[in-house]
């Protein structure tokens, strides 16, 4: 599954058509059975009666079929046009004609008080008034039909996308459908994961219209896979019956600093809930104390410092030779002399990966341009606030440009880059990206970001190539997130819960 921009989606469509000789109003047809079908596995359809809403463009099109097969299942459906009907083209009008030569009737939307009370006598609306066709701010009838339906507050079905949010940007210019369920056809589109976009999608669900996914690959497209179950699955770690600790790999956390004791720990903990042998964590000196006896399955390892944040001299100490990755940032504080402890790490020998992460990105910052002379497998995991600080620019202009910074981030320096946020996005060196198309509010608390670098750490240290550790820690990690909060609430989960319950989420995965 991928996220496809709406030229993207366009191209398949007309290969659809063109090439495989599948004609436009057959397609349609094909789409509009394929959502009635999905509507009534979802169990999303009511015996009162539903609304369905059409626009001008194909959308609509889809919703005339849909009204059309409804009907012959035997549903009470009403069809409302929020346009003039000379205004319909194409196989939308097609279809429309279709409806009339049936003998059921459509009604004219187009004034206010009427149309409140056509809507507010049914219990589901079906929203196919724009779809990707969609531009700019809203025009004519849309204007005040959009947010009457929004404050009905019924159910609310979108077809393909919530009318009036732009299917690449995410971006919602007045007002769009806020759905309860979005019923997209073929592929998401890809601003479905941007912006503000889960506001209005409600919960996706992907409507196969016999437009191949294998067209992307056909059409040599570049766009985003969407991370399901199965990838996750599939790229978790073997755990041979006879491994030992040797087998599953020896990583280490470099960080904590006076400020920060709490958030190497969380890495290390992390490490540990998610199959490493064995799991070393380098903090200055001066948190020994505090950090003894907190963590024992962890090898706390103790560097000198100099006012509370680590040195050079005091890390080289340790043995590294073993040790298969490392994860640098987590509580480490920001310090001159924390630059040469980057640039030392760059250099050392033994170590095949080194995740950056926290502070950890300001201190590599000015040494991304030596990454690829060195031969590493290095993973930067920023937040939108780190993004902008590595790319230097705004986090506005991050977030509107996700996947496009992530992309060019990991290219430039030839570098992993999981770009964090309420739909992670992974980069890759050669270009690919991945998504996860799962989040969670939960998260959105000190310490999680510990969590996530630890679990990456803990794949790439037991040979899960970078990219899959990275999408699936990041998946793992919603995940568990979620499951806690259905039942102790966003507010209430915290880094050490979903640390203690990762576990029955991977056994899941691995039943
Ligand atoms: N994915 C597929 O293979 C298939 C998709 N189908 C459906 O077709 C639509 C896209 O159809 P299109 O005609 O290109 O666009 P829309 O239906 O979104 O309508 C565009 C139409 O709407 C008017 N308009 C545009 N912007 C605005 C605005 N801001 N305010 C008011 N009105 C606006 C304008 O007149 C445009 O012409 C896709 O989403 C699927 O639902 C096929 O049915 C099957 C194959
Ligand atoms: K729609």
């Amino acid at each position: 599954m991928y996220a496809l921009t709406t030229a993207q989606m366009q191209a398949l469509e007309r290969y659809t058509i063109e090439t495989i000789g599948i004609d436009g109003g057959t397609l349609m047809e094909i789409a509009g059975n394929a959502v009635v079908m999905a509507l009534r596995e979802h169990e999303l359809l009511t015996h009162e009666r539903i609304a369905i809403v059409c626009g001008t463009g194909n959308n609509g099109g889809d919703g005339f079929v849909i009204a059309r097969r409804l009907i012959d299942l035997g549903y009470d459906v009403r069809i409302g046009l929020a346009v003039e009907e000379q205004q319909l083209r194409g196989d939308a009008k097609t279809q429309y004609h279709i409806l009339k030569r049936r003998g059921i009737p459509v009604t004219l939307l187009i004034e206010e008080v009427q149309t409140t009370a056509w809507l507010a006598s049914c219990a589901v609306l079906i929203d196919c008034l724009l779809g990707t066709g969609a531009s700019g701010a809203l025009r004519g009838h849309m204007t005040w039909l959009i947010p009457l339906i929004n404050a009905l507050e019924k159910m609310v079905v979108a077809i393909d996308l919530p009318s009036g949010l732009h299917a690449n940007s995410g971006e919602v210019v007045d007002a769009a459908i806020e759905a309860d369920y979005t019923l997209t056809l073929a592929q998401p589109k890809i601003g479905c994961y941007l912006q503000q976009a889960s506001h209005y999608i409600g919960e996706l669900i992907v409507v196969d219209i016999s437009v191949p996914e294998t067209l992307v690959d056909t059409l040599h497209m570049t766009a985003p896979t969407i991370v399901t179950p199965a990838l996750v699955k599939a790229a978790l770690p073997a755990r041979p019956l006879d491994g030992h600790k040797g087998t599953f790999g020896h990583g280490a956390v470099i960080g904590g600093s006076q400020h920060y004791v709490g958030a190497p720990l969380y890495s290390a903990k992390a490490v540990f809930h998610s199959g490493i042998g064995l799991i070393s964590l380098i903090v200055p000196e001066g948190l020994m104390p505090s950090m003894m006896l907190q963590a024992p399955e962890v090898l706390l390892k103790s560097a000198a410092s100099e006012d509370g944040y680590m040195t050079k001299e005091g890390v080289a100490l340790h043995d590294f030779t073993k040790i298969r990755a490392v994860a640098f940032g987590p509580g480490l504080g920001r310090a001159a002399q924390l630059q040469e402890v980057a640039a030392w790490l760059l250099a050392l020998e033994g170590p095949e990966t080194i995740i950056v992460d926290a502070d950890g990105l300001y201190m590599m910052k000015p040494l991304l341009q030596h990454v690829r002379a060195t031969g590493k497998c290095v993973i930067l995991t920023p937040h939108p606030g780190e993004m902008a600080m590595l790319c230097d620019t705004t986090i506005a202009e991050i977030e509107q440009h996700r996947f496009s910074y992530a992309r060019d981030l990991a290219q430039k320096f030839g570098v992993y880059v999981l770009l964090k946020g309420h739909r992670s996005i992974v980069a890759t060196p050669d270009g690919a990206q991945w998504l996860i198309p799962i989040g969670s509010s939960a998260l959105g608390k000190g310490g999680s970001g510990d969590v996530l670098t630890g679990l990456i750490l803990s794949f790439v240290t037991q040979r899960v190539p970078a990219e899959q550790a990275l999408y699936t820690a990041a998946y793992l990690q919603a995940e568990t997130a979620e499951k806690l909060a259905a039942q102790h609430s966003h507010y209430s989960v915290t880094p050490e819960m979903v640390v203690t319950h990762l576990g029955q989420l991977i056994a899941c995965f691995v039943k």
